[in-house]
């Protein structure tokens, strides 16, 4: 049986969020006891909450939402690089000597140890250089454990723009950690949200048969 990590962020409450985003909730609606036959809760949550998939509408007016992208992106064989040494942010340097010369998916981890329990502004971003390399070597989607593939305070979002330029799937917020690099089975469809600008994904890698 081949092993399956869960690579996605539980939502609970006082997950941390970007900076000025809405809160996540998850509270009652009703509850299981001698009145009430079901327990049923309500959530409240940004789409770019925990694990995610970004919509092209996100960053590109005329972009497609996630309830429109190719799901095709987002299971398959895939790549984890182990980028925990780049620094600020992970330049086509750091993907040279560890990148096939043909992959689908690529997922980089960028934190040593992931962190939950705080909202950290100085996670490792992608030099747009990086994203255009990625997509030479046929790249259709490319995921991070950051929560952007672009600086906190950015307005340029250069990454997302070469993404919408070659037509990838971005999946952020993943947690690496516990995941040896080397290929794996990518299973990480978004949510339906119609006219969604991004989505909860449970992603999913599952070992290769040897
Ligand atoms: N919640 C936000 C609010 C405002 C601006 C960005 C965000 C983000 O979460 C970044 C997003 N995950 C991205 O795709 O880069
Ligand atoms: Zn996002
Ligand atoms: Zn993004």
């Amino acid at each position: 049986m081949s092993r399956l990590y869960d690579i996605s962020q539980p939502l609970r409450a006082d997950i941390p969020v970007w900076p000025g985003d809405t809160p996540f909730a998850h509270e009652p609606t009703w509850v299981l006891g001698e009145q009430c036959p079901v327990n049923v809760s309500r959530l409240v949550l940004s789409t770019h909450t925990g694990t995610h998939a970004d919509a092209p509408s996100h960053y590109a007016v005329e972009g497609r939402t996630i309830d429109a992208v190719d799901l095709a992106c987002y299971i398959g064989l895939c790549v984890v690089l182990d980028m925990t040494h780049a620094g600020p942010r992970v330049e086509p340097g750091h993907l040279l000597p560890v990148l096939s010369e043909s992959v689908e998916r690529v997922l980089l981890r960028t934190w040593s140890r992931f962190p939950h329990e705080e909202w950290r502004s100085d996670f490792t971003t992608i030099a747009a250089e990086s994203i255009d390399l990625l997509a030479e070597r046929g790249a259709r989607l490319i995921g991070v454990d950051a929560p952007s593939l672009d600086p906190e305070v950015d307005s340029a979002l250069l990454a997302h723009r070469r993404v919408h330029h070659h037509g990838m799937a971005i999946l952020e917020g993943l947690v690496l950690d516990a995941v040896p690099p080397g290929h794996y089975e990518l299973i990480a469809p978004p949510l339906k949200l119609a006219g969604g600008d991004a989505a909860p994904v449970r992603a999913l890698l599952r070992e290769l048969e040897q």
